[in-house]
């Protein structure tokens, strides 16, 4: 037996979610580039969930189970107010949504009809869950959900208590249908390998809320942006990341497992990015990001990956760089869950084997004579 390090290229699932062929990203068959340019995230929530687009009223129907659920259990206030003011927002995430099963008596219910409702439920809970936190350490009281709007919209009015304008609304919403599934990258690996156990789904999010937290995963976005702050200014890109290159370093946001010529979802996040830019008069984010690019890509032949525009365009929406990951969570959970349902709907025991490399023949030493 020999070991694929970090299972290149091993095919671990069949999956009907999404697709990612010849560097092409679909969910349920549909390009991402049509559906970034056309879709709502709730329509693309419905889509991954139950693998079609929503008619009107089943798009309504959604609606209205996702204002049921969207105010979080105030235990769960209680707790997040107790966490220390400088936890780490992805640990604190983890924490929150582990918690919200303690106030759910459908958690452990296994029947599908119970886990889709989770898997709203969950949906609808997991931005309430980042505005409260995001509120709660600046010592401010959570704000209760809107009923009718968006996602998105509800997210930055649940983070600043006021209406948020309408093309904040229509980037986030763009950067969570951009976010929403990615075929079995690892936080959806983490999320199936605990279900799989026929553990429950809040279990499976909250294993995924780990493995996106890592800065080789979701945490590049964050990383992405404390790069930008270190190099400060247009002038300084060149010898920041010539001397980053020459030493070897990792330039956060470029680079990825699957897409080798490319990630198709970074050109409309780099366009988001330059929009915003216009609109707020202030472009230097733009332009060190588009210019980092054309460094390391030259250089190297890395691409941006899905991480690397976004941390400008959430910057320029004004939103706190450690809150970027729990963002691409708030869309996230939406393919999570989807694969949650999938991999319930068809379950075995993920268990690979190890290539043992260790020691063999050992004995016990009696511990006087060690
Ligand atoms: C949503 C997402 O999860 S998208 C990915 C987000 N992560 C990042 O942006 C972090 C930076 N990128 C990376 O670390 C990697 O490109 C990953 C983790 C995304 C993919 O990693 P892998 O497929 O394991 O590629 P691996 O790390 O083996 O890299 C292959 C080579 O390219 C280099 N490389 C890969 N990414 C980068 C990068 N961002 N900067 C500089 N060099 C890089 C590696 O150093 C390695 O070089 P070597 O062969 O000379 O040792
Ligand atoms: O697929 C991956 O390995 C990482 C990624 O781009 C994502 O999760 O969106």
């Amino acid at each position: 037996m020999t070991a694929t390090k970090g299972l290149e290229g091993i095919v671990a699932a069949s999956s009907s979610i999404s697709s990612i062929i010849d560097g092409v990203l679909t969910y349920r068959g549909i390009d991402i580039d049509d559906l970034a340019e056309n879709a709502t995230f709730e329509e693309v929530a419905y889509l991954l969930w139950y693998g079609k687009l929503p008619n009107r009223s089943e798009l309504a129907k959604l609606q209205e189970q996702l204002d049921a659920y969207t105010a979080i259990p105030e235990g769960v206030i209680q707790q997040i107010k107790l966490y220390p003011k400088d936890t780490n927002s992805m640990a604190a995430l983890r924490t929150a949504i582990s918690s919200l099963a303690l106030y759910d008596e459908s958690a452990n219910e296994m029947t599908a009809e119970a886990n889709q409702l989770k898997a709203i439920k969950l949906q609808a809970q997991l931005p309430a869950v980042v505005a409260a936190f995001a509120r709660i350490r600046e010592g401010k009281d959570p704000i209760a959900p809107k009923k009718g709007v968006s996602i998105a919209h509800n997210f930055l009015y649940m983070l600043t208590g006021k209406d948020p304008e309408e093309v904040a609304v229509k980037a986030l919403d763009q950067a969570l249908v951009l976010h929403a599934d990615h075929e079995l990258n690892a936080s959806t690996f983490a999320a199936r390998v605990t279900v799989a156990t026929l553990s429950d789904i809040y279990s499976g999010v909250t294993s995924a809320i780990g493995a996106l937290k890592g800065p080789l995963h979701g945490g590049a976005n964050e990383a992405v942006m404390v790069m930008l702050e270190e190099i400060g200014s247009f002038a300084n890109v060149e010898p920041y990341i010539n001397n980053a290159l020459a030493n070897k370093q990792k330039i956060m946001g470029f680079g990825h497992r699957v897409y080798k010529n490319g990630d198709p979802r970074a050109k409309h996040l780099q366009k988001m990015s330059q929009e915003l830019g216009k609109l707020t008069g202030n472009l230097e984010l733009y332009e060190m990001s588009i210019k980092i690019e054309e460094l390391v890509t030259g250089q190297k032949g890395l691409k941006p990956n899905v991480d690397f525009y976004s941390a400008s365009v959430y910057t320029t929406l004004g939103i706190a760089r450690d809150l970027f990951t729990p963002i691409f969570a708030i869309s996230r959970v939406s393919g999570w869950s989807a694969h949650i349902l999938e991999q319930y709907e068809n379950n075995r025991l993920i268990r690979p084997r190890a290539d043992y490399i260790g020691p063999v023949n050992a004995k016990y030493i009696p511990i006087d004579e060690r």
